[in-house]
């Protein structure tokens, strides 16, 4: 029986549709890195990586990637870090045929921001974000809350977003879920978005 955790969460093409409240909208907007608005809106940021292996990509993730299916992919996962809280669990996953002249520098991040190597590189196209609702059964929450050692109360909804990147052939792609903590970060994370 198809595992009902994996249902593939409804990916949306324009921020409102996921319903969030203004504060966690304007962040789901972000526009250009998260990590350069998390450092702007924190005294102390830093990424603490989780993982870096090989494993099966998530059944909402294949098509985004040009997999046909779930297969074996590149994965990262880290929290990101403001003044000792985490406040965004990402995800990135590489289709496994990726040339390592794809990502030059992937392979080797540990814990430095992915962000930094992805927004200042010309080569680097970027697609559009989508966003989605993602219950407390979606892949990606249990393994947020499982790294925050289950802090803080269980939410029934977490909004996330993500997006594919495009460097030479190779594809990318990014999902951030947003944590309740990030709500709590200061003022200064004020964006201009237009959405
Ligand atoms: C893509 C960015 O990089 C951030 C850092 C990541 C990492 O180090 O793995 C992953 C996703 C992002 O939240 C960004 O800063 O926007």
């Amino acid at each position: 029986m198809r595992n009902r955790s994996l249902r593939l969460a409804a990916w949306q093409p324009h921020a409102r549709a996921v319903r969030a409240s203004a504060p966690m909208h304007d962040w789901l907007v972000t526009p250009g890195s998260l990590t350069a608005r998390l450092v702007a809106s924190s005294d102390a940021f830093r990424v603490r990586r989780l993982h870096q292996h090989s494993a099966v990509c998530l059944a909402d993730e294949a098509a985004a990637i040009g997999l046909a299916r779930p297969q074996r992919v590149w994965e990262r996962e880290v929290l990101l870090v403001c003044d000792g809280t985490p406040v965004v669990f990402a995800h990135t996953v590489v289709p496994p045929d990726a040339d390592a002249s794809d990502w030059p520098l992937f392979s080797a991040l540990g814990e430095r921001s992915l962000g930094s190597t992805l927004f200042y590189d010309p080569l680097v196209r970027r697609g559009s974000l989508e966003f989605a609702r993602l219950g407390a059964d979606h892949p990606l929450v249990r393994r947020a809350h499982a790294a925050i050692g289950g802090a803080g109360a269980q939410q029934p909804i977490y909004h996330a977003r993500r997006c594919v990147y495009r460097r030479r052939q190779g594809l990318l792609l990014v999902t951030e879920v947003f944590l309740p903590a990030v709500l709590s970060l200061g003022a200064g994370a004020t964006t201009n978005n237009t959405e």
